[in-house]
């Protein structure tokens, strides 16, 4: 069974009260160095679930987007109190704290989005990857392609491939007993902390070995807009095309609304994007509500180094009002 792996960073632990009144934790606040500031995700996990799940997939669909709304004001604000800090910010992030904690933190809002992956409701979006990767002919290569699903919320997904697809199933909070407990951005630094004599010497927690071998695909499904900072969004891209395998194919799943209604982003800078971490576009496809990208390393997989930071910053690309502000910072 898989186990959860030790996070290394510094946290200023708080609580709240629940809609109850009990104290309950609340996100501790992690400070990483370079002034960046995340919400800890995975202690969201230990929230009790007093959310409720949405009647129907509008109601359900309204609460995830507003939960998404929550993550992003809280990375803005714990930046803010990181440069300067301030009663009225931390005022200001503890009402957002207690406004996810009501909601029921990282596992309603896991329960919701899988909710969401009910065949009745679109099914899971691995349903669009499998016969791209078909056409591709890799279910009749010699050996089984591995493949590392990000954000994992069932490790069912693939199981009807798994025949010719050996899946790593990882989340920030692990749903099943199949799915492994990890961080996709601390892939690689536990072992080299571990290399410099720096982490917890304890071997029953150690998954490394499941990252030694490139992967041959890598699936970040609504996992990229997940995050609120867009600095680490774009880390979870350059860190996609380190584990990727020379050819190797990235599966990058984004709410439509990211690239079609957004300022700073669309699908043309996410193929600039893109290709500038080395990938090339195999297919596009937006649907009502998702757009996917299928994309290949096309160059060899050394990963992109600390120069490419500063390549893409926060560009205004389409202005008109009532647009979103997403966007993705390299
Ligand atoms: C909306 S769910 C996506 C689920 C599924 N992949 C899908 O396509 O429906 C986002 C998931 O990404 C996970 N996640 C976010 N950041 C992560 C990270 N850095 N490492 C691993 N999992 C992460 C969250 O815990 C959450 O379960």
């Amino acid at each position: 069974m898989p186990k959860a792996s030790k996070s290394k960073r510094r946290s200023v632990p708080v609580t709240a009260r629940s809609a109850a009144g009990a104290a309950v934790p609340l996100p501790p606040i992690h400070v990483e160095g370079h002034e960046k500031v995340i919400i800890d995700t995975q202690s969201l996990a230990s929230l009790p679930l007093v959310g409720k799940l949405g009647k129907s997939s509008t109601e359900t669909r309204r609460r995830i987007n507003h939960f998404h709304t929550l993550i992003k004001e809280y990375s803005k604000l714990a930046a803010v109190r990181a440069k300067a800090p301030a009663p009225e910010i931390d005022e200001k992030i503890e009402c957002v704290e207690r406004e996810m904690a009501q909601m029921g933190g990282l596992d309603w809002y896991q329960k919701a989005s899988l909710l969401g992956q009910c065949k009745s409701r679109g099914g899971d979006t691995s349903r669009w990857l499998v016969p791209k990767l078909r056409d591709l002919g890799l279910h009749k290569r010699g050996n089984k392609l591995r493949l590392l699903d990000v954000g994992a919320l069932s490790c069912l997904n693939y199981a009807k491939e798994r025949a010719w697809v050996d899946v790593v199933p990882i989340d920030l909070n692990s749903q099943e007993p199949g799915i492994y407990q990890q961080d996709f951005l601390d892939i690689g630094k536990q072992a080299a902390d571990k290399q410099a004599g720096d982490g917890e010497d304890d071997d029953d927690d150690d998954i490394s070995h499941l990252f030694k071998a490139p992967f041959d695909v890598v699936c970040l499904s609504l996992v990229v807009n997940f995050i609120g900072d867009p600095v680490r969004r774009g880390d979870m891209l350059k860190q996609a095309t380190r584990l990727l395998a020379p050819d190797g194919l990235l599966f990058l799943v984004l709410p439509l609304s990211c690239v079609t209604n957004s300022r700073y982003l669309d699908d043309e800078r996410l193929l600039a994007i893109a290709q500038h971490l080395g990938l090339e576009k195999l297919s596009i496809h937006h649907t009502a509500k998702l757009a996917h990208y299928l994309y290949r390393l096309s160059r060899p997989a050394t990963g992109p180094t600390e120069e490419d930071d500063g390549q893409f910053k926060k560009k205004m690309l389409h202005s008109a009002p009532g647009r979103n502000n997403f966007s993705i910072v390299i």
